[in-house]
Formats: structure tokens, sequence, C-alpha cells
């Protein structure tokens, strides 16, 4: 390795053992300082129990002294085994916090990024994984154990110094041999460490993969196919070759690390060999004294316990922190641009605004042409605006750029001029509520899956019962076991499950309570797939009817529903293509006047009514 490559590895190692001592913080004050003391004390302990050694040798010709000189020895041995006791229960307690702590941020960061798009690769989801170290697929090495290894090596270094200086007054020559192979055995102990990292590191996406399949075979919804399928075995294998690939790359490399620890054994046995003779022939011809050579003999084992630090422990932590830091540049991105500071900007009035898509383009990455491309729409303040087009359009794409989960690659979106991004995320998410088409079917009550529409408004029963009442979910409320307090699991004591045109209802609801506590702009996407006609109706006439003065975006394929709306804008090959009421469109006889008619004409004659992809030209 060149001096360079050698230095700036130097600084990269101290920097990232730096970083790691920089954490000790998260274990709070008083347990940190109990830490502090105790590695205080242990690092006091080995040269201490060498002095003793040597004066009890010594004491031994001295009857009256031999109590006393027993004493202190056994002093020097309780007070090392007290210590350790104490260490184990209050490192594991630290190391949880640490971990805790860490788990936290990370979850913090995932959670309140402004865009998911990075979130939806694949390496990010890797990083992340490999940055929350859970403790499933993480034998050794979270950040909480590679933080307490330094502090672990802090004491060792002290001890190493108490030790020399006990060592340097009988033989000072040995301790630069002993503290050089030792400093070999450690590096060769990183060496190993790095090995196993290297085999490790690609492990992690099998493991991942494997955690899918695992999860599969026990979960709910993915356990009726596989029984259904009688995919069992199937999955069951797919686990068992995620695994073997992950693992299989283990056992060379484990057998060939195992065959190379003659090297350590070398390392530290003929330096140690040589200064234990060297003292023990020195003392035996009349040099040292016997209790100094003795004191001497101890005291070399501990400069190599020195640097005998858990290398694993503090590689897998330092590749954990740097998949976090990793992490919170890929999460930062571009999105998170500074609000402006100019009039408008980070305030929503209070009213419905006037929502504006100026020329957005949008592309996924992977894709070869735009989703969206030089899209132009205006989301009128209380208009109901409808949007349609077929299976792939891209409306689900706009409604996540409409929410700020991604960003126009080209183009803007405004709310009353302002651009949302200038906006901040937060202020513009205060003011909109969107129902996904996945929308997320919470294990928890009934009453907390509406209000969760507004996870920052107060759970104001009122509120929610009333969105409730709006959204039609009263009577299947009033038909749970424990009334709004049921929770909506099956899986939790006392739980229910939903079927799926219930639980749109839930989702529904969770709009209308958004727009009981301040969201001016509610966005649907396909809130009725699973409704019947009739009840779909029914929700179109509530949501028109309860969303105050909110401007509503619909999306669905049932046409003969969305025709109420206040207008229709029909999206085809990334654009508005067709804009207007349903007399507008119907009359202009154009691609939405053929889609209605086609499932007018299905409607008649009992098949279902909704958009499939070929129906348009
Ligand atoms: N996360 C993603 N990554 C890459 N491509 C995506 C992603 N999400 C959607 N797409 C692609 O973008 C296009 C538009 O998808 P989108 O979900 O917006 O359509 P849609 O009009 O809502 O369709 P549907 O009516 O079936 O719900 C599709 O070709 C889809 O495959």
């Amino acid at each position: 390795m060149s001096s360079t490559r050698l230095h700036a590895a130097v600084r990269a190692a101290a920097r990232d053992r730096l970083s790691l001592l920089s954490r000790l913080g998260w274990v709070g004050p008083g347990l940190l300082t109990a830490l502090i003391c105790l590695t205080v004390l242990a690092s006091a302990v080995p040269a201490a129990t060498a002095l003793a050694v040597g004066a009890l040798i010594s004491g031994l010709a001295h009857a009256d002294a031999v109590a006393g000189l027993l004493a202190m020895y056994a002093l020097a041995l309780l007070t090392g085994h007290a210590v350790r006791a104490a260490q184990g229960p209050l490192y594991y307690l630290a190391e949880a916090r640490v971990d805790g702590r860490h788990r936290a941020e990370l979850a913090r960061l995932a959670s309140t990024s402004p865009t998911i798009d990075a979130l939806e690769r694949a390496e990010v989801q890797t990083l992340i994984r490999s940055a929350r170290a859970d403790p499933e697929s993480f034998m050794d090495g979270t950040p909480g154990a590679g933080v307490l290894a330094q502090l672990d090596l802090i004491g060792r270094s002290l001890a190493l110094v108490g030790a020399a200086l006990v060592l340097a007054a009988t033989a000072w020559w040995a301790v630069p041999l002993l503290v050089a192979a030792a400093a070999a055995v450690h590096q060769l102990g990183w060496h190993e460490g790095r090995r196993w990292r290297r085999v490790w590191r690609p492990a992690l996406r099998p493991v991942m993969r494997a955690q899918v399949w695992s999860d599969a075979i026990v979960s709910q919804g993915a356990g009726k196919e596989i029984r259904i399928f009688g995919l069992g075995d199937w999955a069951l294998d797919r686990v068992d070759g995620h695994l073997r690939e992950a693992f299989d790359p283990h056992w060379p490399v484990g057998r060939r690390i195992l065959a190379d620890k003659w090297l350590q054994l070398v390392a530290v046995l003929v330096p140690l060999g040589v200064v234990l003779v060297a003292v023990a022939l020195d003392a035996a011809r009349g040099g040292a004294p016997v209790a100094m050579a003795t004191a001497a003999l101890v005291a070399a084992t501990t400069v190599f316990e020195a640097f005998n630090d858990a290398p694993r422990a503090t590689i897998n932590a330092v590749t954990c922190v740097r998949a976090f830091e990793d992490v919170r540049a890929r999460l930062a991105g571009p999105a998170t641009r500074v609000p402006a500071q100019r009039a408008g900007a980070g305030e929503v009035p209070d009213k419905p605004p006037l929502v504006r898509f100026e020329g957005v383009r949008f592309s996924y990455d992977g894709l070869s042409s735009p989703v969206l491309d030089e899209l132009d729409l205006e989301v009128r303040p209380g208009e109901l605006l409808a949007i349609v087009g077929a299976n792939g359009a891209g409306k689900s794409t706009l409604i996540k750029l409409l929410a700020g989960l991604y960003e126009p690659t080209a183009g803007r979106i405004t709310a009353d001029g302002v651009d949302i991004r200038d906006l901040g995320p937060e202020a513009w998410r205060a003011r909109l509520s969107v129902v996904f088409q996945d929308f997320v079917r919470y294990h928890l009550s009934a009453a907390d899956n509406v209000a969760l529409g507004n996870a920052l408004a107060a759970p104001d029963r009122a509120a929610i019962e009333g969105a409730a009442r709006d959204a039609g979910f009263t009577e299947v409320v009033a038909g749970l076991p424990n009334g709004w307090d049921t929770p909506l699991a099956r899986d939790r004591t006392g739980g229910v499950d939903l079927s799926g045109g219930q639980w749109q209802q839930v989702a529904l609801a969770r709009a209308l309570f958004a727009a009981r506590t301040g969201a001016r702009v509610l966005v649907l996407d396909e809130p009725t797939a699973h409704l019947d006609v009739r009840t779909e109706r029914e929700v179109f006439d509530r949501l028109a009817a309860h969303r105050g003065d909110a401007s509503v975006v619909l999306i669905s394929h049932r046409l003969s529903t969305v025709r109420q709306a206040d207008r229709i804008v029909l999206l085809s090959d990334g654009r508005v293509t067709e804009s207007g009421t349903q007399d507008d469109l119907m009359a202009a006889g154009g691609r939405y006047a053929e889609m209605f008619t086609i499932q007018a004409r299905r409607f008649q004659r009992g098949y279902d009514d909704r958009l499939d992809e070929g129906d348009i030209a």
C-alpha cells in the first residue's frame, strides 16, 4: 500500500472510530458516567494485579506479611471480577440505548424524507437494511456494540500504559517488542474481520429475499394464496435457496480463516515466550528481584490484551454508520431544497388553492419514455375534478406528484402561484389528504383508522363519527363487537377484518376526517373500486355533499360515477387530451365518449362497467 493510501486509510479509520465515539452521548449522562468510572477502574486492575502478585511472591518469605499481601492480591482479583460483573449489564443497557436511538434516527430519516423515489430503489433498501442492523440478521457488531468497543479500547489503552510501566521497570526492551507484536495480532484480527465482512456484505440481498418469503409463509394475506396455489413447499425451497446463496460462501472463507489462525498464534506465542523466558532467566541469575520479574510476567500478558479489541464489532458498526450516512445523503437528495423565503412561501391559505400543473414531465428510472409529458392541468378551488384514463396512463403518478412524493423531472406544480416545493412538504401536506389505491389497513381500532387521516389533529370523536357518517361507515361500526374501539385486524384480540368495500369506506372516512380538520384538497385514487355500483354512487353523492369547500380530485375507472363531476379530464399519452363536463365530452365525441359508450353498453348487458386497457383504441 502506498504511503498516501495508508495515510488516507488511517485517517478514515480514525474518523470512523471518532464517529462511533461521538454516539456515546446517546447512552445518557448517568449511565455514561458509570461506564467511564468502571472503565478507568478496570484499566487499573491489570497493573495492580501484577504488582500484587509480585509483592506476594516476594513476601512469601515473611510469614507476618503474607496475610496482608494475600488480602491485597485478593482485593485486586475481586475488584477485577466485580468490575466485569458490573460492566456486563451496563454495557448491555448502553448498547441497547445506542442501537435504539440509531434505529429511531434511521426510521425518522426514512419516514420524513420529502419524496419516496429514493426509498423505492433497491440499493437504498439494501443500505437501510444494512444501516438498521436488525437483530435477526445482524449477529454481532450493531452500532451499540461498536460504540462500546471504542470505550473498551480506551480502557485497554489505559491498562496498557499501566502494564507497560510495570514491565519497563524490569525489562524495558520487552515493551516495544510486545506492543509491536500485539499490534500485529490486532492487525491480523482486522484483516480477518474484513474477510468476513466481504463475504457477509453480498449475503444481505439473498437474506432479504429469504425474509420476504419466510414472512409471506406466515402472513395472513399471502398465506391464502400460498395455500390455494399449493405454494408452501415452493416458498420454503425459495427460502432455502436464498439462504444457501447467502451463507454457502461463508464456509470456505471460515475454513481459510481457521487455517490462517496459526499466524496469530505465532505472533502471540513467539514474542511472549521470548519475554517470559528472558525475564525468568534474568531473575534466576539474580538480575531482577523475583517480585519484579513476576509482576513483569503478569504485565506482559496484559500488554497483549490491550490490543485484543473486537474488530468485528467495530467493522460492522462502522458499516452500519456509513450506510446510515449514505441513506441520509440519498434521502435528502434534490427534493429538500430549502423553502424559499418569499411572500406566500411556507404558508398555505385556509381556502382551497388553485393548483396548476405547468408543463410537468416525469419519468421513472429505467423507463424509456416519460409517464407524464408536458402535462398542463388545473384543479380549481372547490371543484370536483375527475381524472380518467386507461391502466398505466399515469393517474396515480400524477397524484404522487401532486402530493410531493415525487418531484417533476421538468415543469412545476403550483398552489396559488407558489411552487409546492417552495411551500415545503409539511405545510403543503397539511392542506392535502390523499387516499391511495393501496391505502394502509392499520392494525388499530376503527376510530384510530379514521383519525389517521390527519395524525396531527386531535382525535376528536365527534369529527371521526361525522366523517364516518358522511362515508357511509356508521352502519358497519354499529355491527362491530366493540364499536369504535374494535381493532380492525383479526390477529389482534377482539379484532375483526372488514371486507374490501368496507375498508374503502374507512379510507374515505379518513379523507373526510382530514377535510373536517383542515385539508382543503382531497385526492381519492380509485376509492370505490371494491364497491358495487349502487354503493359507489352513494359514496360519490356523499363525497359531493360533505366535502365542504374542499377541492376533490377523484380517479375512477367507472365513468357512470364520474359523470357527475364538475369537470372530467382524460389522461392519455402523458397529458390531458380531453377536458370538460360530461355533456361537453359526450358532445365532442372523442375518446371519452367512446369509452363511456362502451361501458354503458356493457352495463346494460349486465357486465361490470369498469374501463379495461383494451377499451381505448
Ligand atoms: N414506482 C414505479 N417505478 C417504475 N415505474 C412505475 C412505477 N409506478 C408506476 N410505474 C409505471 O408508470 C406508468 C404509470 O403508472 P400509474 O400507476 O401512474 O398508472 P395509472 O394510470 O394509475 O394506472 P392504473 O389505472 O392501472 O392504476 C406505468 O407504466 C407503470 O408501470
